[in-house]
């Protein structure tokens, strides 16, 4: 019978020529990423038991990136435990602010990761890495202990849905718009502990910028992770970090794999997308409501990549943000923060009226830097409109693209960044 990528990936870790859906395997992880939030908590667990080491300090990345710069003593405690254990361990792929931003993105592009390798980490995106054609998938604590004991993890291996996108996207039209509207088509629940594999011609054009966001999406539809194959794209990605197709394994399901459902999607029709309150399944068309915003945020690992500060400084060049709105971009990670203060978006940022931070999560959970009050609406690039998700619980949030983000921030209401054109002169009506 044919296999998947994911089956694929997953037999060759488990030592097994085939794997099939519903198999509980012990898989071996050629990675594990480790941030201030949830280490901890593994590492307790293990010195407790006296099991206090870790499988390779090689095979360890570790990147403070939620409560950093620290905002109070118990995030400085939290900071303080990853790096003494970094220290201790002599695990040298640690990312120190000032040297990181947001894990999964700083990961994504450091050429550790490679296709055909396997990921874990105890945070819910790290399905982000999956558009490398490799497995990569949040644990809990508990898991995440085991993998960093032993390198191994044990899974149920998952089914896949198969998502077929053809056409070309219309202008101002992106990929955060392509994947909120999948999640609307099949809920939040619609992907539940299966594998997201995305196909087609639009796959094809898209660069890896656009496929992180939709592989980092994964988990909002319940998906055990999203994957896209190894292509031409993928290959000039690794071979920009100085990695070679003979570095890796690219591979590609079977024309007999088997789905457990298949989702075809036209992308010239899918419009800009914002997912309202409180669910990111519940995508509208932008634009179709007046809703005033009291805050516009452009960051998280899912859109604070260089293209979707380009994105939004297309549209706030020469432009101001709204009266009454206050908008906060964070590049992802620092060297993002340093191409985009060469190319001169920052300038364009600050011209703007919009403050710039540290590269950091940020506003995204709602921990620091930007923390929404009682009944705030927030326009935001992230990932996740939860109640109580970026602060207090009557705040609404509402997920966009980065363009319509910068789009809602000038207008002071959400708005369809169709409304630019690609060199960010006014549309025509
Ligand atoms: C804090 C962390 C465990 C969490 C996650 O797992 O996703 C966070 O990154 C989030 O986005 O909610
Ligand atoms: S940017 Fe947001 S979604 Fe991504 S890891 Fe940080 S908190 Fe989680």
């Amino acid at each position: 019978m044919g296999m998947t990528i994911a089956e694929k990936i997953l037999a060759a870790h488990s030592g097994q020529a085939a794997v099939v859906s519903g198999q509980l395997i012990e898989c071996a992880t050629d990675w594990v990423l480790c941030h201030e939030i949830t280490t901890p908590a593994a590492l307790r667990m293990l010195e407790e038991r006296g099991m206090d080491r870790v499988f390779d300090p090689e095979k360890i990345v570790a990147v403070p990136d939620h409560s950093v710069p620290a905002m109070n003593i118990k995030a400085a405690k939290m900071y303080q435990k990853l790096k003494s254990w970094v220290q201790e361990k002599g695990i040298r792929h640690f990312y120190d602010v000032g040297r990181g931003g947001i894990a999964h993105v700083v990961l994504e592009n450091t050429g550790l990761i490679r296709p055909g390798q396997t990921l874990v980490s105890g945070d819910s995106h790290t399905c982000n890495a999956g558009a490398l054609g490799c497995f990569a998938t949040g644990v809990g604590s508990t898991d995440l202990a085991g993998a960093i004991y032993a390198g191994k993890v044990w899974f149920k291996v998952p089914e896949t849905m198969l998502i077929r996108v053809t056409g070309q996207m219309q202008p101002g039209v992106t990929p955060k718009d392509l994947v909120l509207e999948v999640i609307k088509r099949i809920g939040a629940d619609g992907a539940n502990y299966l594998v997201m594999e995305w196909v087609g011609d639009t796959i094809d054009r898209m660069d890896m910028e656009g496929r992180f966001t939709l592989t980092n999406m994964a988990i909002e539809a319940g998906g055990k992770t999203g994957i896209v194959a190894v292509d031409d794209t993928t290959r000039a990605y690794m071979a920009e970090r100085g990695v070679t197709p003979d570095q890796y394994t690219e591979y590609t399901s079977d024309p007999d794999a088997q789905y457990k459902v298949v989702i075809d999607l036209d992308a010239s029709a899918v419009e800009p997308t914002v997912a309202y309150p409180h669910i990111p399944s519940n995508g509208r068309v932008a634009g179709s409501d007046r809703i005033a915003v009291t805050h516009a945020y452009v960051g998280s690992c899912t859109n604070g990549r260089i293209g979707d500060l380009r994105d939004v400084a297309r549209i706030l060049r020469g432009r101001r943000v709204a009266d009454g709105v206050q908008m906060i971009v964070v590049p992802a990670t620092q060297a993002i923060w340093k191409q985009a203060a060469q190319e001169g978006l920052l300038e364009v940022f600050v011209e703007a009226g919009a403050s710039v931070s540290y590269p950091s999560c940020g506003a995204c959970l709602g921990m620091h830097s930007g923390v929404l009050g009682p009944d705030d609406v927030c326009i935001s690039s992230s990932n996740r409109n939860f109640v109580g998700r970026m602060g207090d619980p009557t705040a609404q949030i509402y997920l966009a693209s980065p363009a319509t983000v910068a789009a809602s921030a000038v207008a002071g209401y959400i708005s369809d960044p169709r409304a630019y054109n690609a060199d960010g002169t006014e549309a025509a009506d």
